[in-house]
């Protein structure tokens, strides 16, 4: 952990923050710090939720990033935390992806700032010994799917629901930390196809990939992702922690080494013009369709 608040740190993401806002004794709500999440700890259980509510879609604008990246390192440090389970107060969608209207004629010092945002979520997540699971009750494309992945278990609601790393089809080459987290979870030869085809995935071919760990109705999947979160606090945290972090060290020491360099290389392709005349059309065309 004391790498993941060297990077928060150096990233200019971690703040002091208060340390809670007691409702009262056996659950604590640190909702008062964030504007774009809920985060609530019941003290009895030691699981956290850490709800995305930014309407209409959660799509990730750098200050959410932040606040998820400060929410995670926050109760990450908490002693009464054993677990997260992320999940969206949007019906129907766990999270769009990064803010298109962010990233759209970004100055470059602003897209720097909201990388390193992106780069500091995934890795406070990913890098947490805390166990962390995702209720996807809805859409999850690209930096959606993203914070999924970087959890412990992923839980789909069944429906007409897409997720994956549609990158791709966006103009948006994809970058090592976000491939090698997705060939992590669902293999070589299924990231060589999804990841250049930019595909996405309805949940029952979600579940055939590997990409999500369970399909269950729509109503059942945030209590599903809490029955399995029991199970695993219950596994002695020392040994469970150190065993996940024995598994993505690598992964961890990679991000942190080669940072600057994913920072270098997508600041050249986000902002050329290409790419933004991409971003600029997709923007067009989802104002067109929610004007019908
Ligand atoms: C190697 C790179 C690593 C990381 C890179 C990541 C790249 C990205 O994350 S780029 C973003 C990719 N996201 C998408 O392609 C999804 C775009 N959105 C959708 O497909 C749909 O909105 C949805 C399937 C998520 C939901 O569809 P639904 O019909 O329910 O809602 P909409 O009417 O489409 O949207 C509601 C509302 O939200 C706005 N919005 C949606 N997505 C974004 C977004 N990504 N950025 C900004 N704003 C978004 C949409 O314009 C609507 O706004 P209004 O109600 O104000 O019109």
């Amino acid at each position: 952990m004391a790498c993941i608040q060297k990077t928060l740190r150096g990233l200019g993401v971690l703040r002091q923050l208060p340390r809670e806002s007691t409702v009262n004794q056996t659950y604590c709500r640190y909702a008062s710090s964030y504007k774009y999440l809920q985060v609530d700890l019941d003290k009895k259980t030691k699981v956290a939720h850490l709800t995305l509510a930014r309407k209409p879609a959660n799509s990730l604008n750098c200050d959410m990033m932040k606040e998820i990246a400060m929410a995670t390192n926050e109760l990450d440090q908490d002693r009464d935390c054993k677990g997260i389970i992320i999940n969206s107060c949007v019906p129907n969608i766990f999270s769009a992806g990064l803010d298109l209207t962010e990233l759209y004629q970004a100055k470059e010092l602003f897209f720097q700032d909201f990388w390193r945002s992106l780069q500091a979520m995934f890795s406070t997540i990913y890098g947490t010994k805390v166990v962390t699971m995702a209720a996807i009750e809805g859409h999850a494309p690209a930096a959606g799917c993203i914070i999924a992945l970087a959890t412990d278990y992923r839980v789909m609601s069944e429906g007409k629901f897409n997720i994956g790393l549609n990158e791709s089809m966006l103009g948006i080459p994809m970058n090592f930390w976000v491939k090698d987290a997705f060939i992590a979870t669902c293999g070589q030869r299924e990231g060589e196809r999804a990841l250049q085809l930019g595909q996405m995935f309805i949940p029952s071919t979600a579940l055939q990939i590997g990409l999500v760990d369970e399909v269950v109705p729509q109503e059942l999947t945030l209590p599903t992702v809490q029955k399995h979160m029991k199970q695993w606090v219950k596994v002695p945290g020392g040994a469970r922690g150190l065993t996940k972090s024995l598994i993505r060290q690598q992964a961890m020491d990679n991000l942190k080494a080669k940072a600057d360099e994913d920072l270098l290389i997508m600041t050249r392709h986000m902002l050329s013009q290409p790419i933004q005349n991409t971003i600029g059309a997709y923007l067009e065309n989802m104002t067109k369709k929610s004007k019908r």
